[in-house]
């Protein structure tokens, strides 16, 4: 782009008191633009093939537009235009001029949801559709273990959805997780890249094994702590009953006393650790997630926990039980609904006695517990966490544009779900009903976006996907980005069509998951 047209596209924009809706130069984004006094900043997209080549475009006093990386500038009486790219320092320099691009706590809003993103470019999409919305959005959100099998680095994650803030505009509040950090150089790592939250994940110090004692091992483990300890335990909780709320109390038994303190009371003390090392030090936005330990979350265990954090003076943000049922990558609910509901009218009565909110992980494609957790959280607020389903309809644009890649990468990730056993549990991993490569084809391939078991197969294997080489060659990543960076619009269609299934639902614009898949489900075809 000339400097000269870029420099006629500001005194247009500075003329245009504001409205930007009928500018000569279609380049200039226009949700992207800001003016601040006589400074204007905008990102410039230029056709480059069927993808768009993004330039930040600033235009300042001369002596302020050196915090910028510029690739070219020009002078324009006491101004200077630069023209630079979406890198890292120019990022933090829109930061110091405008608060809204850095991501904040949750705290204050009522509604959130994480909306993780493995690729790096959904966040745009994202943005459009939470717009007005009244839900703030958790944009980057990426697990260590994502990181890792992604080679993404946290700041990656922070940048890649910041810029996407930038360019559209989008001034309401964000928030960046740092999820499932379980030590603190993966909580200081989190901290020092950008993050506002972190997601401390328990699992490590939760200790399932006793779920399997007899009464009397467990009776007997548990009068081995120290004296003052099971006096104080037995003291605040054994028989006793709390009332929590109009619908919802507990009991705790000698058995739910003494599996609450030897499953969780390390994990409680552990989590006031990185409370006082880094929560309060850095003003962080606290979840606590206990979601992917092998026992449920009682509601004992869940006001166990919840209590013995408010008697240290810790109160989360927001805190992830491990609800009844199952909640596994990319599929629905795997549980009794009702049993679900029951359970979570309690959940949901410690979170708000304690003055946190519940916080739902692989919250993706849960929709027919949605409706419930919208109605009965709806006062008090909810946060639910998605990623993988952001990669699966990645894939669902593989699928539509190259099916026979689809086939392949299929064949592939079913070949090799060994490769994630570290990492995720899934049904699909275990009882072998994914379908058969052999039986995918070039006209069944989206067949394989509806199946429960084959959603697991790809949800899962994303890491192995883009990381395999042969001969030093990327034999899948490549082709992978250049068909999404070729058909972004139709990546951001099926993006928010499957993201607003979810937030109906949640919000109460919709009752059924029915409902939802019929009027979104058939843009998506
Ligand atoms: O796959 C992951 O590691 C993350 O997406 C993680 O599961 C996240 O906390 C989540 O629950 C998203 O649904």
């Amino acid at each position: 782009m000339e400097l000269q047209q870029l420099v006629t596209d500001v005194h247009e924009i500075l003329a245009a008191n504001g409205d930007y809706t009928n500018l000569s130069d279609a380049a200039v984004y226009q949700p992207s633009i800001q003016v601040d006094r006589k400074n204007v900043y905008f990102i410039l997209h230029e056709a480059n093939g069927k993808q768009v080549a993004k330039s930040l475009v600033v235009y300042e006093d001369r002596a302020q537009v050196a915090d910028f990386d510029a690739r070219e500038s020009v002078q324009d009486a006491n101004k200077t235009l630069v023209v630079g790219d979406l890198n890292e320092t120019n990022w933090h320099a829109l930061v110091k001029r405008f608060a809204w691009v850095k991501p904040t706590s949750r705290h204050g809003y009522k509604y959130t949801f994480g909306l993780g993103d493995r690729l790096g470019n959904a966040s745009n999409a994202h943005l459009r559709l939470f717009k007005g919305r009244g839900i703030m959005p958790v944009l980057a959100q990426q697990s260590i273990r994502e990181l890792l099998l992604t080679n993404r680095t946290e700041t990656d994650v922070v940048l890649d959805a910041g810029w996407a803030v930038f360019e559209e505009g989008y001034t309401d509040g964000w928030a960046a997780d740092g999820d499932h950090v379980k030590n603190p150089h993966e909580v200081d790592y989190a901290v020092k890249a950008g993050c506002s939250m972190i997601t401390l994940d328990c699992t490590e110090k939760i200790h399932n094994e006793i779920a399997d004692l007899s009464d009397d091992e467990l009776d007997a483990k548990f009068n081995a702590l120290d004296v003052d300890l099971v006096k104080y335990f037995n003291e605040t909780y054994l028989d006793k009953d709390f009332q929590i709320s109009d619908q919802a109390s507990v009991h705790f038994s000698k058995k739910d006393v003494e599996q609450s303190v030897l499953i969780f009371f390390g994990a409680v003390e552990y989590a006031e650790f990185i409370y006082h090392k880094f929560v309060v030090p850095y003003n962080l936005d606290f979840e606590i997630s206990m979601d992917e330990t092998i026992v449920p979350t009682t509601p004992a265990n869940h006001y166990f926990f919840a209590n013995e954090l408010h008697r240290k003076g810790i109160t989360p943000e927001t805190l992830a039980p491990k609800f009844y049922g199952e909640f596994q990558k990319a599929i629905d609910y795997i549980g009794d609904i009702d049993r679900f509901e029951r359970e979570y009218v309690v959940h949901e009565a410690i979170a708000e006695h304690f003055g946190y909110k519940l916080s739902i992980h692989s919250g993706s494609d849960k929709l027919s517990v949605y409706e419930i957790i919208g109605r009965l959280s709806k006062e008090h607020g909810w946060h639910v966490k998605t990623a993988g389903t952001n990669w699966l309809e990645a894939l669902r644009v593989i699928a539509h544009v190259d099916p026979k890649l689809m086939v392949e990468l299929y064949k592939f990730s079913y070949d090799n779900l060994d490769d994630v056993k570290a990492f995720y549990v899934f049904n699909a991993q275990t009882d072998g009903t994914a379908p058969k490569p052999e039986t995918i084809n070039t006209d069944n391939v989206m067949t394989l976006l509806s199946d429960d078991d084959a959603r697991q197969v790809l949800h899962t294997m994303y890491g192995s996907i883009l990381n395999l080489q042969k001969s030093y060659r990327y034999v899948y990543r490549d082709r992978f980005f250049k068909i999404l960076k070729d058909h972004q619009a139709l990546y951001d269609k099926y993006l928010n069509a499957h993201i607003a299934e979810h937030l109906d639902l949640l919000q109460g614009l919709a009752k059924t998951k029915a409902e939802v898949q019929a009027k979104y489900e058939p843009t998506i075809q």
